[in-house]
Order: C-alpha cells, then structure tokens, then sequence
C-alpha cells in the first residue's frame, strides 16, 4: 500500500532498488518504522547507541526505560528535532526521516504529542478540532473556509473517541488537565498520522483520567500506529501489548509486558542489582 503522497524527486539513498522519496509512506512489508544502528553523542556521550528497532503498521508500542535511557532523544531523531551522528530512521520503506527536516517529517505523516499539553485554550474544543484538521490546508482556509459534511462527520467520531462530545463548545481553557490531553491527542487524530508518538501522555492525570487514558489508547490499537513512552508501569500494562526496554541508549528486552517484567537484566536496571 502507498499512500501520502506528495510528489518529489526520488533518490537512491539505500544502494540499488532502494528509493529515498520524501512524502511517500510505503508500507508495503507491514513496518510504519525501522530506526537502524542510531548513535547520538552530547559532547561525547552516548545518549543512543547503536539503536535499532521497529514498528509495524497498525501496533501500539510502549517504550520504557530507566531516566536517561534515551527515549526522548529517540523520540528527538524521529522527529527530525535532533540529528543522528550514524544510523538511518526509515518511515515506511522509503522515506529516510534522517535526512529531512522537522516540517517534512510532520507533513509526511508523524504526529508527536509531547507532555504538556499545547490546546488553544481560548478556542473551544470544536474550534481546537477543527484548526487542527485544517493546518495543512494555508492560513486563508483555516481562517474562512468552511467544513465539508466529511469533515464535520470525523471531528464527531474523533469528540466520541476522546470522550469529549458533551463538552465541544466549551472553552478548551476550563478543561480539566486529562480533558487537554485528549483534546491534543483528539488534534494529532484530526490531522490523519500515520504515525503517533505519544510522550508520558498519563504524567500528572488523576487515576480516572488515566484509566480513560488506556480505554481510549486502547480503542486506537490497530486502527493507528502508535508509539507511547511512559514511566506509569501501572498504565503500561492496561495498554501493553509489545514493550520495549531502552538502556544506555539501546535495546535492552523487548516482548511482552510479562517477558520484560521477568528478565533478568531489566530487573537488575530497574531495581539497581
Ligand atoms: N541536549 C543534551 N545535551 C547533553 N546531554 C543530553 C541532551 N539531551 C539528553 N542528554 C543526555 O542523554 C541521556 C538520555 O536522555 P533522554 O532525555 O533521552 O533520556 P530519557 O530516557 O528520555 O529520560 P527520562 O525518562 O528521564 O525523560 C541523558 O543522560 C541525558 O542527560
């Protein structure tokens, strides 16, 4: 399947038979995203190291890992926000994420949401919705031009998903803070990812909020491919399917949320033994 499709020249970055074209999502072989042997250094210091690993079309993966581990610098090369030294991030078959900038990368398709949640706070949740689906298409439409009946259709199946739909008219700014982050996470779904990365989306929810959390990431799994760093082990297992572990900057253990949970080496990092 190809889709995305925004035309630009092809260029052979991968050796023969292997075309880098930015803007065209190829997942012909299942796999949203492979990163393949990062290395990031800070001033010498490995923050990734060697990093591989994949995820495929449609998979909800959790990333954990001890503080320092290297998720939120992993999180930094996806995105086009830090540079790798050595490695290459493909999106899809062909599109090479290292070598194109951050605009690219949002455009082809990867739609991160970071901790804090970014609403419009003096928009309603409707409004919040509805820039946000418009974004790609210029100032001018996002101003004055008006909603299609599809449109309109999918920002009331996107207010269900997220558990907003009695609350669309109300100013985004008197949400609660479990409410914005859904809101945001309703905004990335608006712009059609075809990839979401999802930073700590449960820090500082109460424990209802984060249990409507895991119903609504839970409610994505299969439909959208999703990447979720979190530290909430707890909210971790409501979700997990397969989990990775990062250490050091690489992978540690990766499996099930069971797998990972009785391997020696990550009990060892985890619990300091
Ligand atoms: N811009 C930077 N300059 C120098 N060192 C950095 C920079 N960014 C990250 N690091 C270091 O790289 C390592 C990995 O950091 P990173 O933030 O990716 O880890 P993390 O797994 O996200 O940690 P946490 O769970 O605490 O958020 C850490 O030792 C951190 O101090």
């Amino acid at each position: 399947m190809v889709e995305n499709s925004i035309s630009q020249p092809a260029t052979d970055v991968r050796g023969s038979g292997s075309l880098y074209q930015p803007g065209v999502l190829d997942t012909t072989h299942g796999v949203v995203l492979y990163l393949e042997d990062i290395t990031v250094s800070f001033d010498g210091f490995r923050a990734l190291n060697k990093l591989s690993l994949s995820i495929d079309v449609g998979e909800l993966r959790c990333i954990i890992g001890p503080n320092g581990a290297g998720k939120t610098t992993m999180m930094d090369v996806i995105t086009g926000k830090t540079r790798p030294d050595t490695g290459t991030v493909f999106f899809g078959q062909t599109m090479d994420c290292s070598k194109m900038t951050e605009p690219q990368i949002a455009q082809a398709g990867i739609g991160r949401k970071f901790q804090k949640p970014t609403v419009f706070e003096n928009h309603t949740v409707f409004e919040n919705l509805e820039l946000a689906m418009k974004t790609d298409k210029g100032i001018w439409n996002s101003l004055f031009g008006k909603l299609s009946g599809e449109q309109l259709d999918r920002i009331a199946e996107i207010l269900t998903t997220i558990n907003l739909q009695d609350s669309h008219k109300m100013r985004s700014g008197l949400l609660s803070h479990g409410q914005k982050q859904w809101l945001e996470i309703g905004m990335l779904l608006a712009q059609e990812p075809k990839l979401l990365l999802l930073d700590e989306p449960v820090a500082g929810m109460t424990d209802h909020e984060t249990e409507r959390t895991a119903e609504l990431l839970n409610s994505l799994a299969g439909k959208h491919s999703i990447m979720v760093v979190e530290h909430d082990m707890d909210f971790v297992n409501s979700i997990a399917r397969k989990v990775t572990v990062l250490h050091q900057g690489s992978v540690l253990a990766e499996g099930s949320m069971e797998q990972v949970q009785s391997n020696e080496q990550v009990i060892e990092v985890y619990l300091g033994r």
